[in-house]
């Protein structure tokens, strides 16, 4: 795998695009505390020194950021409705502070309201937790009883039957509120690489890297474009739109860092 993708990237700017939880962070029980090792960050920041990077999240953008910690990355959070690029030390730095999309601004209030009535509809649920990442929410069933959940999934229905903008996905024992625009991490890939000037480059090759439903509008997105390729995080063959798969945080690592390897040997570093 890691020698098809030298292959088909020769002669190209690669860009790199990064989920987080599962992909660079283990999945865990409580959603506050799905750290990135230290080993990690450091190869992360290692890999933003060679190629642009992007960490493209369903999480809210300041709560990614604060598992993160390194500046010198883009971040798109909520499902890529919030984006912004690096605060310094990215060589891919010019515009960039500027570099701000929030399509989904209008949903601010009724996103809130809705994270609202979602704590209160679920709150007598045992192990239910309502997270709010600002331009979307996230109802978490992973501590619920699975007897439950249909119950739970009922609770998020009645409440989302008022609010026909907004939309009910699901996804690694979570289930997603969003906005009904037409935006996705396929749509936050396509804009960071027009915000990076590849807009009609045939010389680019983004890879995206990411465990979960949402990751998959991305992954077709590659595909329709025929660029660069999605490598799905998964220990279980699955369908999927990526062309490879690791199974595995810690092998997502290894081949972060053979990637930077390769391209310090190439730039003689
Ligand atoms: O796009 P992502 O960065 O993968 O965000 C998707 C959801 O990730 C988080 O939930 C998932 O990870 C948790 C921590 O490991 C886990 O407890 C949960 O079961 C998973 O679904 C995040 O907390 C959610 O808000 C995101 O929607």
């Amino acid at each position: 795998m890691f020698e098809d993708i030298l292959h088909l990237s020769e002669g190209k700017q690669i860009v790199m695009f990064l989920d987080y939880d599962g992909t660079l962070s283990p999945i865990v029980d409580d959603p506050d505390r799905a750290f990135m090792s230290k080993k990690m960050r450091r190869t992360v920041r290692k890999l933003a020194n060679c190629f642009p990077t992007a960490i493209v999240s369903g999480r809210c953008r300041e709560k990614v950021y604060n598992f993160v910690k390194l500046t010198e990355l883009y971040y798109a959070g909520s499902h890529g409705m919030d984006i912004k690029g690096p605060e310094q030390g990215s060589k891919y730095e010019e515009d960039s502070k500027s570099l701000l999309c929030q399509p989904a601004t209008e949903f601010l209030p009724m996103i809130d309201e809705v994270y609202q009535k979602l704590v209160q509809k679920t709150k007598l649920t045992p192990g239910a937790q309502v997270e709010n990442n600002k331009f979307c929410v996230s109802v978490h069933f992973r501590r619920v009883n699975e007897n439950n959940w249909s119950d739970l999934a009922n609770q998020v229905r009645s409440v989302m039957k008022d609010y026909p903008k907004l939309r009910l996905t699901q996804g690694r024992k979570v289930l997603e509120v969003r906005p009904i625009i037409k935006w996705d991490k396929g749509k936050a890939l396509e804009f960071l690489l027009e915000s990076l000037g590849y807009a009609n480059c045939t010389d680019v090759f983004p890879l995206y890297i990411g465990d979960d439903r949402t990751d998959e509008d991305a992954f077709k997105i590659l595909r329709e474009r025929k660029q660069g390729l999605g490598i799905l995080v998964s220990k279980f063959p699955k369908e999927t739109s990526a062309s490879y798969s690791l199974q595995e945080p810690d092998e997502v690592m290894d081949f972060l860092q053979r990637l930077v390897e390769w391209k310090q040997l190439r730039s003689g570093a």
